[in-house]
């Protein structure tokens, strides 16, 4: 019997860092390991992918990489993500890991259920189900699970009368892991980071391991290799929303994405400021695209988590490409379309 392929599951919140963590194992793969990637992302874009594939590295090679954007992977398990593993296995030139980054929205339990499928059981297992945290975001009571840090959101928050589903979610995220990632921790102080870190440890099986980073940057060898058949140990790692819908597949009720395309925007710094006035009035979770900028020979970057908005060139644009600025955004339902479409084409 040939020994089954290692999978890393990476799981974690919009916007904590996942992306950028891929990126980082990728660039500091061994060399001459050959590893698939398996995208989902939520929104029909392929950001992510996109910026996997700029990265230039020897190792991103674009045909290792999968991309299921069809909705969140934790519903599409029987129709999309059994089928893409068997075809990946199928394939000729043989791997030597799997690398799964779920969209920020997934849960892992029913994913890493999948692996217990026979036709996935036979060839493959959990290395390891690693979480990306967002310290900043942690810092400032957004998904915090602790008691006094709901009990402050809820003072400062009239409208909010129980736990956030995204909430549960994260908690979802925490309790699926065998590695924890604290990432972003360049914008917290130590102090800070410490109570972040204590939040994390109080939702976390016995035994998980929490590693600091920034950027993503963390020792591969730590990540790869944890050899953990996480599959096995499903029961251990409850889900919040398979015990409320008594195990039945969840509805990705409480989210709502879109992607936009505009054909010309005035300028760089001004498409910004719209996205940052539209985030604030809209209470826009995330949002991330490419921008065709008048007169620039690259494509921008965007990202942004909660009010934070980050942009970069990332590469040049090919020859025949649509210069064109696509964005998705993605937040909690109802998310108003209409007036966020509006908000966001006064950058045209
Ligand atoms: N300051 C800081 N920014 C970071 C760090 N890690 C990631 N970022 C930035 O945070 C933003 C989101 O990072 P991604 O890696 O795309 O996050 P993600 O978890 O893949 O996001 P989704 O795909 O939307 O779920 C990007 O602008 C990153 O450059 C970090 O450690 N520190």
């Amino acid at each position: 019997m040939t020994a089954k392929i290692p999978t890393t599951v990476i799981t974690g919140f919009l916007g904590a860092g996942k992306t950028t963590l891929v990126r980082h194992m990728l660039a500091h793969a061994p060399k001459g390991k050959r590893i698939a990637l398996i995208i989902n992302e939520f929104g029909d874009l392929g950001v992510d992918k996109d910026i996997l594939a700029g990265c230039g590295d020897e190792t991103c090679r674009e045909e290792d990489m999968v991309e299921l954007s069809n909705g969140c992977i934790c519903c599409t398990v029987a129709d999309e993500f059994i089928p893409t593993m068997q075809a990946l296995l199928a394939r000729e030139e043989k791997f030597d890991h799997i690398v799964i980054e779920t969209s920020g929205l997934a849960l892992p339990q029913p994913l890493i259920r999948a692996f217990n499928w026979p036709e996935i059981k036979a060839q493959v297992t959990i290395d390891g189900v690693v979480t990306v945290a967002d310290a900043a975001a942690l810092s400032e009571g957004r998904f915090a699970s602790d008691e006094a840090a709901v009990d402050a959101q809820r003072r400062q928050d009239e409208m909010l009368d129980h736990e956030t589903p995204l909430g549960e979610l994260f908690e979802d995220q925490l309790s699926a892991a065998d590695m924890v990632i604290i990432n972003k921790t360049d914008l917290v102080d130590p102090a800070t980071l410490e109570k972040v870190e204590q939040n994390i440890r109080a939702e976390l099986r016995p035994g998980v391991g929490i590693v600091r980073a920034a950027n993503g940057h963390v020792d591969i060898t730590a990540l790869l290799g944890m050899g953990m058949s996480s599959e096995s140990d499903i029961a251990n790692r409850p889900s919040h929303h398979e015990l409320e819908h008594g195990g039945e597949t969840h509805e990705h009720d409480d989210f709502d994405s879109f992607s936009l395309t505009l054909s010309t925007i005035q300028g760089k710094d001004h498409l910004l400021a719209t996205i940052e006035d539209t985030i604030k009035a809209h209470d826009v979770l995330r949002l991330k695209g490419f921008a065709a900028v008048p007169g620039a020979a690259a494509r921008l970057a965007i990202q942004a988590v909660g009010p934070r908005v980050t942009a970069y060139f990332d590469r040049p644009w090919k020859p025949g490409e649509a210069r064109v600025t696509s964005l998705v955004v993605i937040g909690e339902q109802p998310l108003d379309r209409a007036a966020i479409t509006q908000s966001l084409q006064a950058a045209a």
